[in-house]
């Protein structure tokens, strides 16, 4: 079976949100362990990531240095996380596999992602990304022009453009990696957002892509049996936060798509989560599931976490 696994946000770093180099080394340590055991189970793995504390992060930096250094846009910063991001992945995984006996090859691969430059996500920015701040804080940057956002009760978070993604530009060198046995990082961060010109050139623009959203894309365009998204809880809800939350296991698409509809899932967390495994889904992917990140090899095998199936009936399996 191939696997997509997308990593989330607590995969990445610690669990206060600290992004520091060795709080990211640590967290990804210990996600690439399931991840060695799915590997371990005779499953063909892709993984993807997301970078929103990271890239946030390198433009906070960017910003700050601009008086001394050229600053580079957000499009770049966003490849730069793919680098380092995916160079920490593969040394953590090599350990995990070794651990297990075992040798892969693995490769991460700078992807981008097509966007539409026309895209509302442009002018209304959606994505939370870098550190949270105070509300005080975050007044004062807002007075400087950033757009910021109440995340609740980790307070402020900066919100920039993430328009949909369309295509994954690599996606054809990912395969052939992912065909020749190779454990695949690709479309880390949703991919890096670029247009493709009227004459075919390609560049780059300043967003944040989903990466979950992205993963969807990524999954049917690698031809990936099962999407697993994995993240800090063990299912999706109905009720979220209430008296009356109950987690979802075996749901079809259609019975999902109903609840979202009813705004059971918050946007910015498990909303593109839900909207993702339903696209994934509906586009010819066997199954998908959401999970924790102790669940990814059950969840890939349809028997653990939130489980999207096409049918009822094949969700009875
Ligand atoms: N209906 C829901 N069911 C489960 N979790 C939900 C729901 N609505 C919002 N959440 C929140 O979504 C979070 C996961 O989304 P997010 O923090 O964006 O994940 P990641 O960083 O792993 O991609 C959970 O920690 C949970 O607090
Ligand atoms: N690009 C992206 O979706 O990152 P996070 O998952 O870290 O928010």
């Amino acid at each position: 079976m191939r696997v997509l696994v997308a990593l989330g946000g607590n995969a990445m770093t610690a669990a206060d949100g600290s992004a520091s180099p060795q709080a990211q080394i640590e967290a990804v340590r210990e996600a690439m362990e399931p991840v060695a055991d799915l590997v371990a189970s005779g499953h063909e793995v892709v993984l993807t990531h997301g970078n929103g504390p990271q890239v946030g992060n390198l433009l906070v930096k960017n910003e700050l240095a601009a008086a001394v250094v050229p600053p580079v846009p957000l499009d770049w910063c966003g490849a730069q996380t793919q680098a380092t991001i995916g160079f920490v992945v593969l040394n953590a995984l090599e350990v995990a596999l070794r651990r297990r006996g075992l040798r892969r090859p693995a490769a991460a691969l700078v992807t981008r992602t097509r966007v539409d430059g026309a895209d509302p996500g442009f002018t209304t920015p959606t994505k939370p990304i870098g550190r949270y701040l105070t509300v005080d804080e975050a007044q004062v940057l807002v007075g400087h022009g950033q757009t910021w956002q109440d995340r609740g009760e980790r307070g402020w978070r900066r919100v920039v453009a993430s328009p949909e993604p369309l295509e994954i530009l690599d996606a054809e060198p990912a395969r052939a990696l992912v065909d020749s046995g190779y454990v695949v990082v690709a479309g880390g961060g949703g991919g890096i957002p670029c247009i493709v010109e009227p004459d075919g050139s390609i560049r780059g623009v300043e967003a944040v892509i989903d990466k979950d959203l992205s993963a969807a894309l990524l999954g049917r365009a690698l031809q990936v049996d099962v999407l697993v998204i994995a993240t800090d809880v063990e299912a999706v809800a109905t009720g979220f936060g209430s008296p009356n939350q109950r987690s979802l296991g075996a749901v079809d698409v259609a019975e999902l798509r109903a609840l979202a509809e009813a705004g059971e899932f918050a946007s910015g967390s498990m909303g593109p989560k839900v909207e993702a495994v339903c696209r994934f889904v509906e586009s010819g992917g066997s199954r998908a599931a959401i999970c924790n990140l102790h669940q990814i090899a059950a969840a890939a095998a349809g028997e653990a976490g939130t489980v999207v199936q096409p049918t009822a009936a094949t969700s009875e399996e």
